[in-house]
């Protein structure tokens, strides 16, 4: 399978399961359909280091909207016509839940918000949550007991099963869910602290693993993974030398910023010059962040709905859209 997704048949050719369309393509596909966000809106979604602009919004974020509603529409009618099929009333439809991935520093996080703040303007206005998959980080004082402290982010570094729990007790239509915080102050996951979901119509849950296949189990059989109840995902995407000046950029303006908190979990770094700070930001990125995202994340991007790709400057360039 080459990273595109695609399968070369015997004479090469490849085939892949995605249609694909450049910005101006793309945005096109939004036109006509005015932006719910202000200036101001944007402004205070966008993540440090991020470019989120009215363009960005209007050219790649509204067709996503415009998407995203035709494919909860499609799932509500398909509710309607089981519940037919089977002659007897059924529960309510379960939330619709999509899935954000993507590598450290590429984003997410902006996008997630955007749309979830798109999406709540929609004339229905759905509830749409947003959960971020770093509450359900083994704890510190866990990952040190397991050997695991360098491997944040890893797979391994997450309690998986609970995660699993979360995504099928909101999938089984529970009314109210929960899910563990975590604080980038404190480089840990918050005792006690919790998010509620509360009857969400749409949850979107975001987090650098959220696309990975079901392990196989020790007896060999394969478990459920938590993309089998995604009902849409994204996966935002850029070369990775792109993104490891994102990440040393961004730890740059941390270093003036949330390090200077003395209560920082980093605070040790805000006294690095800025030499040392891109020294540093480039070992984390080089032991722990990179290889991540080529082991781990990557292999992943297939696995999504949507692919966003971002150029150097952070604006999206391309979309990939799974074939219907
Ligand atoms: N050490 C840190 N201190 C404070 N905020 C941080 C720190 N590291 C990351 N963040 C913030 O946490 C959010 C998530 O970051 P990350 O997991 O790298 O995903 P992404 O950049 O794709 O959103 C971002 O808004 C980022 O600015
Ligand atoms: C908390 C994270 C693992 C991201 O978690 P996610 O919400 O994507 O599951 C990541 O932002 C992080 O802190 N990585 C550790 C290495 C580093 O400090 O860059």
């Amino acid at each position: 399978m080459s990273p595109n997704g695609g399968v070369s048949d015997d004479n090469g050719r490849e085939s892949s399961p995605y249609v694909e369309l450049d910005r101006a393509a793309w945005a096109a596909l939004g036109r006509e359909t005015p932006s719910p966000l202000t200036a101001e809106e944007i402004t205070r979604l966008r993540g440090l280091g991020d470019a989120l602009d009215l363009d960005e919004v209007e050219q790649v974020y509204l067709p996503i909207s415009r998407l995203l509603s035709m494919y909860v529409g499609s799932a509500g009618r398909l509710h309607r016509q089981q519940e037919e099929f089977l002659h007897q009333p059924q529960p309510p439809r379960t939330p619709f839940v999509i899935g954000l991935a993507g590598s450290v520093a590429v984003g997410k996080s902006t996008t997630a918000r955007v749309l979830q703040q798109m999406l709540a303007h929609w004339p229905e206005h759905p509830h749409v949550a947003l959960v971020t998959t770093d509450g359900f980080l083994h704890p510190n004082a866990e990952l040190e007991r397991r050997g695991l402290l360098q491997r944040k982010g890893f797979p391994e570094s997450y309690d998986r099963r609970a995660l699993l729990r979360f995504v099928v007790d909101i999938k089984s239509g529970k009314d109210e869910v929960e899910a563990p915080t975590y604080s980038h102050l404190t480089y840990d996951v918050v005792p006690d602290e919790k998010v509620v979901v509360k009857r969400p119509d749409i949850v979107i849950i975001e987090g650098l693993n959220v696309l990975q296949p079901a392990r196989a189990r020790e007896d060999g059989r394969v478990g459920l993974t938590l993309s089998d109840f995604f009902d849409f995902s994204v996966y935002v995407d850029a070369r990775t030398e792109h993104i490891q000046q994102w990440y040393v950029d961004r730890f740059l303006r941390l270093r003036e910023t949330a390090f200077r908190d003395p209560e920082s979990y980093f605070a040790k770094y805000a006294a690095l010059s800025e030499e040392e700070a891109v020294e540093t930001a480039t070992r984390l990125w080089q032991t722990i962040n990179g290889p991540n995202l080529v082991q781990n994340v990557l292999p992943t991007r297939s696995r999504a709905t949507l692919v966003l790709r971002k150029d150097r400057d952070h604006s999206v360039r391309y979309v990939r859209l799974r074939k219907l």
